[in-house]
């Protein structure tokens, strides 16, 4: 029997891509939903989250930040796993995810390339090197000019990774974003932020660590978002059947 995966956000970039890439992975489509465009010739439509809960196994959902909350609830109440990678969520979105998550199983993840979470583990262990009264953590990033949310979801899960391997929290450590103006000088132990939008770029993250006399900087770049998407697809099938529990993709690939 093929896993029946349901995709919110049919007619979005990521779900188009989702679409051609489960049934790739040997999963069958059980559905979508949408709020405007067209799905995909051969998907049935479903009328809310709801009902693509009942009619799927597992549901991916890459729609927008502000449906976390009630797909989260909902996957919860109907027990139907979910895999969710809307960035932009609030501190407040993300716990109520993970309050979700006490009921069923729940992969959330900033980025679902196999790349960044391999630059996410080696970003906390360089944090962990090098001092902050030394060295400055900024992180850049550009996407397409579609892009809503600012900055994204990797770039905040960089931050993390620096900030944990500082044995502290990004809240805490103080994020400096978007400066503008008089901003006054760079705070110690803060970590830089800058957003580039523009073009249809896929996906670009740099974190540097600028000292007096040394810079050290790791860039990862995606050409294509079906890198995420595949990721996607490989993290559904994997928490099939899990126990209910918030799991990241570093769980799904083992690191
Ligand atoms: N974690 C990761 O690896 C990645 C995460 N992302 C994130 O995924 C999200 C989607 O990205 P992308 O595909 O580029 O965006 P798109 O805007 O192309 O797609 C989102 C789609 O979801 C639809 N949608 C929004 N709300 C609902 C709803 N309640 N029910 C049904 N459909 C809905 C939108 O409709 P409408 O057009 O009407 O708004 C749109 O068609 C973003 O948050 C993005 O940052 C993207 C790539 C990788
Ligand atoms: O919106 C996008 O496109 C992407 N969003 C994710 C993010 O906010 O980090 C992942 C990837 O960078 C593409």
């Amino acid at each position: 029997m093929t896993t029946r995966i349901g995709i919110a956000g049919i007619a979005g970039r990521m779900g188009r891509l989702l679409a051609e890439e489960v049934p790739t992975a040997g999963a069958s489509v059980a559905g979508g939903t949408l709020r405007s465009g067209t799905a995909p010739a051969g998907i049935q439509v479903l009328p809310d989250f709801g009902a693509l809960c009942g009619a799927s196994e597992v549901v991916i959902d890459f729609t927008h930040a502000g449906n976390a909350r009630t797909h989260a609830a909902t996957a919860a109440e109907t027990g139907t796993p979910l895999v969710l990678g809307s960035s932009g969520l609030s501190l407040e979105d993300e716990a109520a995810v993970a309050e979700a998550a006490k009921r069923v199983a729940i992969v959330y993840a900033a980025n679902f390339a196999p790349g960044v979470n391999l630059f996410l583990a080696i970003a906390e262990r360089m944090a962990a090197a090098l001092p902050p009264e030394q060295y400055d953590a900024e992180i850049v990033e550009m996407h397409h000019r579609q892009k809503v949310d600012a900055p994204s979801g990797t770039a905040i899960a960089l931050g993390r990774a620096v900030a944990a391997g500082r044995g502290t929290t990004l809240e805490a450590a103080g994020i400096e974003s978007g400066r503008d103006g008089h901003c006054g000088a760079r705070g110690t132990g803060t970590i830089g932020f800058a957003a580039l939008r523009g073009g249809q770029v896929v996906g670009e993250h740099t974190l540097v660590f600028a000292a007096g006399s040394e810079h050290i900087s790791l860039t990862h770049k995606s050409f294509d978002r079906r890198v995420y998407a595949t990721g996607a697809v490989r993290a559904a099938l994997w928490l099939k059947g899990r126990a209910p529990g918030l799991y990241g993709m570093k769980d799904v690939l083992g690191m």
